[in-house]
């Protein structure tokens, strides 16, 4: 049996709109069995999910190998569906993982990623989900540039999982179509900034500069109210580093290990429609297992 995990991420981590991501340790995990006439896919999804080759997973391991054999597998997933925290990239990468082994091609975690992320259109999920930790990227068209996000070691994900989908694709049809030349330089100079103080240790500047994003989160904040009341209870407790995961719904807040109780205590009795979960980064990325029997 041959097993690949992948991580859950968080994209955006604020003003790193489509560049900046992290993962976290919540994981998709497909398991590779025998060799079957037909695609045999198990998961605990609803059954409106199919089980045949039609499974996301089996569809986009068919884009990298068309000749795939079919095989029985078995998709287990603690990463909620449509909730801003990735699940479409681990389960696209999941797929690539099992084309590339199952059919020896033996394409680079470069290639992975580029062909991973012409079919996303960005790489801020499926970079961290490939690498683990977090990550800078961008993509040209052709190849993806890539750098390690220092995130602090003594910080936690204080998660917040609305009870309600949000599809990247109806949340990326609120964005803006243009911005101006003025608020550009000023998006990417937060975004560049935030980078440098994640760099230098300097937490204080980096989770303010978390909370200033010019890019998306204005217009998608009318589609997640929780993300201002977290933001504000946390504020009361003089925590910043508040944002809207990936195309939300989810809310993450990064905080330093020794205020998670506190602030967990105070979104409790916000009583927000969800769930509330203490993560951390997963530094590990996409891992692969194979067990002789
Ligand atoms: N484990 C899975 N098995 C099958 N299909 C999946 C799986 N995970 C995700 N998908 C597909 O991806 C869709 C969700 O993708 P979408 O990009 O809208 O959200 P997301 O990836 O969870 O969030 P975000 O990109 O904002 O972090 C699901 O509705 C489903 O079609
Ligand atoms: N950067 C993406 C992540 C979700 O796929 C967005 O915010 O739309």
């Amino acid at each position: 049996m041959i097993t690949i995990k992948v991580p859950a991420t968080s994209a955006n981590i604020g003003p790193g709109f489509d560049s900046l991501g992290v993962a976290l340790q919540l994981y998709l995990t497909l398991e590779i069995h025998e060799k079957t006439t037909h695609w045999i896919v198990d998961h605990d999804f609803n059954d409106d999910m199919p089980h045949d080759e039609n499974h996301f997973i089996v569809q986009k391991a068919l884009l990298l190998a068309p000749q795939l054999a079919p095989h029985h597998i078995i998709v287990k997933s603690d990463i909620p569906l449509a909730r801003g925290l990735g699940s479409s990239s681990s389960a696209l990468l999941a797929g690539l993982a099992m084309a590339n082994t199952i059919d020896h091609l033996s394409l680079s975690d470069d290639a992975i990623l580029a062909f991973a992320t012409k079919l996303e259109g960005h790489p801020d999920n499926v970079a961290p989900a490939l690498f683990g930790g977090g990550i800078s990227a961008y993509y040209d068209g052709l190849k993806v540039y890539h750098a390690p996000l220092k995130i602090p070691e003594n910080v936690d994900f204080v998660t917040f999982i609305p009870n309600y989908e949000l599809l990247t694709s109806e949340a990326r049809a609120a964005l803006p179509t243009t911005l101006s030349f003025k608020q550009s330089v000023a998006a990417s100079a937060i975004s560049n900034t935030l980078i440098a103080a994640l760099n230098a240790d300097n937490f204080d500047t980096a989770s303010s500069l978390i909370e200033q994003d010019q890019f998306h989160e204005l217009s998608r904040a009318k589609l997640v109210p929780q993300l201002a009341v977290i933001r504000q209870v946390a504020h009361q407790l003089g925590i910043t580093g508040t944002y809207l995961s990936g195309a939300g719904p989810t809310v993450v807040t990064i905080v330093p290990k020794d205020r998670v109780t506190t602030l967990l205590t105070a979104l409790t009795a916000a009583n927000l429609p969800g769930n509330l979960y203490r993560l951390e980064q997963d530094v590990s990325g996409l891992t692969i297992t194979k067990e002789e029997k």
